[in-house]
């Protein structure tokens, strides 16, 4: 039976006027690898950092094992969330094995004196977690470099590393924003072995990707995100066979597009104002009918005042 681990209802974000990720629904299961693909500024990464507390999202709830998750990166980590970044950031100067016991530092109970007195109980815990970080590096390959600095690992190995440092916090879950960008063919077959492995592991993943070969060998069931809505969702075969799929990538409208209403109620009023322009020259009728500009040109008039009392204030 599927149980999910991850649920997120209606979730919107906003920056602003502009609607990021809208109204989305969305789940994991256990035993699930899921994949969240869409065109570029879709919205993907945003509805991740909902999911990982770096948001508070404008509406809506996401829940990890039923509970409601608080919106504070460490606190979703503490529940059982761990995600990779699109930028690699590992501490460069730290060692392969510091960078992943650093990870460990949410499932260690041991407090900050203990750790400045070094006592018996912080050392049982250090020799424990050194152990569990060894096992992770054996498990991601990367043992024969627990010495290394991080810096010196090639590009591929980083990208490992940051992963077996995002499974040292013991996640039920696991978030991979974009884990082959810049990869070789060979390190990006490696990385989909590992996240199978991972799932063998019983932590059920989600994975942002541009590659879509990687994305539909992988996953057992993808959701695609379209100027912030999530447009379909399914096996890789039906998200392949879906010609508004292919329609969005390819930045062509088609029916049910979430910008097509906007983009027609617009056109309708240029239309409608040429016309009216072509019977009258009064500027007091394409006023009335040329709303979408009106509007941009006081949300200018509004930035432009911000931006003159900044300055104002700046040169007193
Ligand atoms: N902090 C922010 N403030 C304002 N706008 C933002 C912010 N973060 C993202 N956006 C905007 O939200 C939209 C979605 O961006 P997002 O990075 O989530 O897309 P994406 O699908 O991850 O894109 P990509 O595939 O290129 O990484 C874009 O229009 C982007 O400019």
């Amino acid at each position: 039976m599927t149980t999910p681990v991850l649920e997120a209802r209606d979730v919107t974000m906003r920056f602003g006027g502009l609607t990021a990720v809208r109204s989305v629904d969305f789940t994991v299961n256990s035993g699930e690898i899921v994949g969240l693909i869409g065109p570029n500024g879709a919205g993907k990464t945003t509805f991740f950092n909902c999911l990982t507390g770096l948001y508070v999202p404008t509406e809506g709830t996401v829940s990890y094992q039923g509970k409601v998750l608080p919106p504070k990166p460490h606190l979703v980590t503490q529940a059982g969330i761990a995600r990779t970044f699109q930028n690699i950031r590992l501490f460069a100067n730290m060692t392969v094995l510091e960078n992943v016991l650093v990870g460990r530092h949410t499932r260690t109970k041991e407090g900050l004196w203990s750790a400045l007195l070094r006592g018996p109980g912080f050392r049982k815990a250090e020799k424990e977690s050194e152990a569990k970080a060894m096992e992770l590096l054996e498990f991601i390959g990367l043992a024969a470099k627990r010495d290394h600095l991080a810096r010196n690992l090639p590009y591929g190995e980083q990208r490992k590393l940051e992963i077996a440092r995002a499974l040292a916090s013991e996640p039920g879950l696991l978030l991979l924003d974009e884990p082959t960008a810049g990869m070789n063919p060979q390190e990006t077959r490696a990385t989909e072995d590992l996240v199978f492995a991972i799932r063998d592991k019983g932590i059920a993943v989600l994975v942002i990707e541009h590659d879509m070969r990687f994305i539909f060998n992988l996953c057992d069931r993808v959701a695609v995100l379209v100027q912030g809505e999530k447009l379909v969702e399914g096996t890789s075969d039906v998200v392949q066979a879906d010609e508004r799929v292919v329609a969005a990538y390819l930045g062509e409208p088609f029916e049910g597009d979430p910008g097509a209403a906007e983009a027609a109620e617009v056109e309708a009023a240029e239309a409608t104002a040429e016309a009216e322009g072509a019977e009258s020259a009064e500027p007091a009728d394409s006023a009335e009918t040329a709303e979408p500009a009106d509007s941009a040109a006081t949300t200018d008039t509004v930035e432009s005042t911000e931006a003159d009392s900044t300055t104002k204030g700046e040169a007193q």
